[in-house]
């Protein structure tokens, strides 16, 4: 029988009771966010787009039939609203604590709610998400006690998961991929998730992102002109 946490949890976002997953998506400020899109778009793009990247993430997550609910960890006013109203559970970050803080926040999160939680991170940046490659990942992520995806350069990571009980050890930041391998976790090496892989840090990024296909949002800050030439 389901306890009252499990209950609140499963009524989170449009995630359903029986699915498994639990997600932690984490964004940063959106004045702050993807500085090193700086050259590539416009200053009042930026921040739009990092927005927009945010709401295909979450939307395209929450599509996931695996997904049961996402928790989005940010302290963006503007952003918090707009990604709750597509169904995240929206939580403050942990003040100037840093990416790896504000996944082990959002873990715990789950985990007060849903002790028995299966967890995965999914970083905010990418837009190209599409469900059902979402949804081979979690499905290959939940043989293991932890599992990473690398980020499309193999030089990063998009996505960390711990199974139930186990705890997450986020260590996120640049080159994560051999942290997140020396740390134990097994690396999830599968074809057709480019999706799952494809984060936007830079020009070059969004430009392959697009050519996978974006979510609506995207597409839109797209069409209005916010990716400069070149
Ligand atoms: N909640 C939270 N999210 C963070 C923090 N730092 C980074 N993130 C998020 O973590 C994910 C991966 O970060 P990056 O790819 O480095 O994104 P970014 O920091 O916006 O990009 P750059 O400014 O170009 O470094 C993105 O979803 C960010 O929004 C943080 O301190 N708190
Ligand atoms: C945060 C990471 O990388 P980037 O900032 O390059 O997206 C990471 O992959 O751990």
């Amino acid at each position: 029988m389901e306890t009252d946490g499990e209950r609140a949890a499963g009524a989170v976002g449009s995630g359903r009771a029986t699915a498994p997953w639990s997600l932690v998506v984490p964004l940063k400020p959106l004045a702050l966010a993807k500085s090193r899109l700086a050259g590539a778009v416009g200053p009042p793009e930026r921040p739009r787009l990092a927005l927009a990247f945010a709401q295909d993430t979450v939307v395209a997550a929450l599509a996931c039939a695996a997904v049961r609910d996402v928790v989005v960890v940010t302290d963006d006013p503007v952003a918090a609203p707009r990604l709750a109203a597509l169904g995240a559970r929206v939580v403050p970050d942990r003040p100037a604590a840093g990416l790896n803080a504000a996944l082990a926040h959002g873990a715990e999160v789950v985990r007060a709610l849903r002790p028995g939680a299966a967890v995965a991170t999914l970083n905010a940046d990418l837009p190209a998400l599409r469900p059902a490659e979402l949804e081979r990942v979690l499905a290959v992520a939940g043989r293991f006690p932890r599992a990473f995806l690398a980020d499309a350069a193999d030089i990063g990571t998009t996505f960390l998961s711990a199974a139930p009980g186990i705890e997450l050890r986020p260590a996120f930041g640049g080159a994560s991929r051999l942290r997140h391998l020396s740390s134990g976790a097994v690396e999830i090496r599968l074809g057709g998730v480019a999706s799952v892989r494809r984060d936007v840090d830079t020009g070059a990024d969004l430009r392959a992102a697009l050519e996978l296909g974006v979510g609506r949002c995207t597409a839109e800050r797209c069409r209005a002109g916010a990716l400069r030439a070149g």
